[in-house]
């Protein structure tokens, strides 16, 4: 089954929340967990199974474990695949970029079927340019995965880059930011299934906390094609609030994941599964 079409059933079975698992040094330590390889996968462990059954979306955060080295990401490939198996969809945030035919080799690490470190969908970052993501893009819709590639991030340093105006290029005249969200609609409206009321499975990443006037989205019509999904951090710790979704992202706002991590890892062992079905109540009255 294509990403979009998982993703799409996990928001009717499940709803849109997406439990970020980031082992931050400090939330360990809250946790009763050593900052370690073994810290970190039993933390991503105990989060996987607060999610299970209760959301259908996690996205770790690949840097946390990759500072324990070697260590780190075998504690990774575990708490992938305890993920993987529960039927979690899983997001790798790895904001990944390279030239062209490096970027197929991540791709290659993370998308594909069997793969030590496979997940459902990766983060790519669009600095290189967003043909330099095409070939990887299709990989991963060629395999049933998908990927977000980076539009607008939450990060306020992002906005001096992300809001600059193309000047040469077919999307000329648009903000970068825009030009990611209609390159990566128009991968969708490619490909031989497309349809407007399906998911695809390129999708962007739009932070909760922006103006996307300010980046140049039109909040008011989505793009054409099937609905991108839209990889939303910034709700909880960063500010934003679910209710706040319809307002914040308009038209896009079908495919938007809520994406929290600290705000729902702050709970601790004993909180977490209490507070993930708070939170996901909240982000399905929003
Ligand atoms: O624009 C972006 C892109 C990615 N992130 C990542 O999401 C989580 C947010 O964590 P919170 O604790 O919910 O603030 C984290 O892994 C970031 O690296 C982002 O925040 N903004």
């Amino acid at each position: 089954m294509p990403f979009g079409a998982r993703l799409e059933q996990a928001f009717t079975e499940r709803g849109r929340l997406c439990v970020g698992i980031d082992p931050h040094a400090g939330l360990l330590d809250q946790w009763g967990l050593d900052d370690s390889a073994d810290g970190v996968r039993e933390f991503g462990l105990r989060v996987v199974d607060a999610a299970f059954g209760r959301v259908g979306i996690v996205k770790p955060q690949i840097s946390f474990f990759e500072r324990h080295g070697a260590a780190g990401y075998a504690a990774l490939e575990r708490v992938l695949a305890r993920a993987r198996d529960a039927g979690l969809i899983v997001i790798g945030d790895v904001k990944r970029g390279d030239i062209g035919s490096t970027v197929e080799a991540y791709g290659q690490a993370w998308l594909t079927p069997g793969a030590p470190l496979e997940v459902d969908a990766i983060t790519l970052s669009p600095y290189l340019g967003l043909g330099s993501l095409a070939s990887t893009l299709q990989y991963a819709v060629d395999r049933g995965k998908g990927a977000f590639v980076l539009a607008a991030t939450s990060n306020p340093e992002a906005a001096a880059v992300q809001q600059a105006v193309l000047q040469s290029s077919s999307r000329a005249g648009s903000t970068v930011a825009a030009a990611m969200l209609s390159g990566v609609a128009g991968i969708n409206a490619a490909q031989p299934d497309a349809s407007a009321k399906t998911f695809g499975s390129a999708g962007v990443v739009i932070g909760a906390t922006l103006r996307l006037e300010d980046f140049g989205i039109d909040r008011q019509s989505p793009p054409d094609g099937p609905v991108v999904p839209v990889l939303a951090p910034g709700f909880g710790a960063q500010g934003a609030q679910p209710s706040e979704t319809r307002a914040i992202f308009g038209a896009l706002s079908a495919g938007v994941i809520v994406s929290e991590s600290r705000s729902i890892l702050d709970a601790g062992p004993d909180g977490i599964a209490d507070r993930i079905a708070r939170r996901v109540d909240e982000v399905a009255a929003a």
